[in-house]
């Protein structure tokens, strides 16, 4: 069984690509993100492909509006078939809350179980000049855990934050609570654009429940054998 809390991002640009990507990969994969990159280049045809491939989707477009136009942009989204999807907590409570209700109803109405909704805290590139620069007097780890209880009490089922909030973000939601983890690197690996990262280990240490990873597996010369190396580090924690 392939390990479901490894996300592979298929940050590639085009259809080609990712389906090279995905053959590789093999089994060893299950669960994939399509992010900006590859869904405005592609378009829903990503969803369609990985679906008759019998992989996992989150759909990472990140909704960011006011909350009519988040809600029915789920929706819309949601008619896709996806397992996971996103929006910004900074969008407000009021949006959070419209479209976890507005999900949930149209999953009710479809027959189908609502995708689960997760909001991203602080994008895990940002740093404590880019912080300050936004002029946030809070501390960046404390507004991360701020925003996660706003985002449990609107109805989501998760956030997206870096692993160094996972453990307090864990403690303040509770054991249910998904917290999805980009800005994970293996010992060694390049930071590139990302600020707050940890090793795949320890972010599901931290309290993580999925871990997306991008360029460490889909630009290594060997794909297969860097998810290979990451599947194998994190079989040994619970
Ligand atoms: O929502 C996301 O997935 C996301 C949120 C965030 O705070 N940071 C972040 O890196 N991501 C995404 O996670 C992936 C990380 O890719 P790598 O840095 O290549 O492992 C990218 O596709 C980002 O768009």
């Amino acid at each position: 069984m392939a390990d479901e809390r490894i996300i592979v991002a298929l940050d590639v640009r085009t259809l080609a690509e990712a389906k090279a990507l995905v053959d590789q990969l093999g089994d060893s994969i299950i669960f994939y993100k399509v992010g900006m990159e590859l869904f405005y280049a592609v378009g829903p045809q990503i969803i369609t492909y990985l679906k008759s491939k019998k992989k996992k989707i989150f759909l990472d477009l990140k909704l960011h509006d006011i909350p009519n136009t988040v809600a029915e942009g789920l929706i819309s989204l949601m008619k896709l078939g996806v397992d996971i999807f996103n929006v910004h907590a900074s969008g407000g409570f009021t949006m959070l809350n419209r479209a976890a209700q507005r999900v949930k109803e149209e999953a009710a109405k479809m027959g189908i179980e609502p995708p689960k909704l997760i909001a991203i805290t602080v994008l895990t590139s940002v740093n404590a000049d880019d912080w300050a620069k936004l002029g946030m007097q809070m501390p960046l780890e404390e507004q991360v855990v701020r925003l996660a209880k706003m985002v449990k009490e609107a109805g989501l089922d998760g956030v997206v934050a870096s692993p160094k909030e996972a453990a307090k973000i864990r403690q303040a939601c509770g054991k249910d609570f998904m917290i999805v983890t980009p800005g994970v690197r293996p010992a060694g690996a390049s930071a590139d654009d990302q600020s707050r990262i940890a090793t795949p280990a320890q972010a599901l240490r931290n309290g993580a429940s999925q871990l997306v990873i991008g360029r460490p597996i889909y630009k290594a010369d060997d794909p297969r054998a860097a998810a290979k190396k990451i599947l194998a580090e994190i079989a040994v924690v619970d």
